[in-house]
């Protein structure tokens, strides 16, 4: 028996190997698009130049961070490059039940913990254009060390290995194809659940179904 979750609010995942430019179209999107909110992790990372505690994430020591897990705080959580990441049940539930969409970028192991845990979660996946752009973007970004993003290009690989399990894949060379590319699979899925919960609440009706 499945024991996902239905909300009225759309939930979208967007997952990429680190450098591939998620957080820059998760940005973009949120900018052109009101009805989309943004969730905030927890992270046990340490905050990078101009981060914000409460703004790109909650930064949280290990024993806050397990003590959250303990307490059964988290939809999902995991280990990536080294530091423990979670999406909290309080920054996405309250939004999708009152109907907002809510976006999370998050590693692919939290992708799928979310889809287990919501049915109606969309799974996107970004890819650089190539691997020596990859290396590039994450160089060119200047916020890691070399050994971080050695660490990191080494995770890419398994990370892109996984990608046969989202419902989408977006190659982000050109950003602004791109961008129009996250809208329009957003857009499409609003209108698909849309229609679904209208044709199921119309067969309930036409079936005198309380
Ligand atoms: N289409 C693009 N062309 C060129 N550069 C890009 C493109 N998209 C993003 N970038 C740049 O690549 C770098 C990495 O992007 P970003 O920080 O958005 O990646 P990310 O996938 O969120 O990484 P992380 O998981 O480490 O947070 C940034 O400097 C960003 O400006
Ligand atoms: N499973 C989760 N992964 C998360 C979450 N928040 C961020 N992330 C992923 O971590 C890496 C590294 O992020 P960075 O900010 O240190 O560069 C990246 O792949 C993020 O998507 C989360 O709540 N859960």
């Amino acid at each position: 028996m499945s024991t996902s979750k239905e909300y009225p609010g759309n939930l979208f995942v967007v997952a990429a190997p680190s450098g591939a430019g998620k957080s820059s179209l998760v940005k973009a999107l949120l900018e052109l698009d009101s009805h989309v909110h943004p969730s905030i992790s927890h992270t046990t990372r340490a905050p990078r130049g101009q981060e914000k505690h409460g703004r790109e994430y909650f930064f949280a020591s290990e024993s806050e961070f397990d003590a959250m897990v303990a307490s059964d705080a988290f939809v999902e959580w995991a280990l990536v490059h080294g530091n423990r990441y979670g999406t909290s049940k309080k920054s996405i539930e309250e939004r999708i039940a009152q109907g907002n969409d809510v976006i999370l970028e998050i590693d692919f192991q939290g992708a799928l913990q979310i889809k287990a845990a919501f049915a109606n979660a969309v799974l996107v996946f970004v890819l650089p254009p190539s691997w020596d752009e990859l290396r590039s973007r994450l160089e060119r970004r200047g916020e890691d060390s070399s050994e971080v993003i050695q660490m990191r290009l080494r995770n890419a690989k398994a990370e892109m290995a996984q990608v046969h399990k989202f419902d989408f894949v977006i190659i982000n060379e050109l950003f602004e194809r791109a961008l129009f590319d996250l809208k329009a699979i957003a857009h499409a899925q609003r209108l698909k659940y849309a229609a679904q919960r209208r044709a199921r609440s119309e067969t309930f009706e036409l079936l005198n179904i309380p």
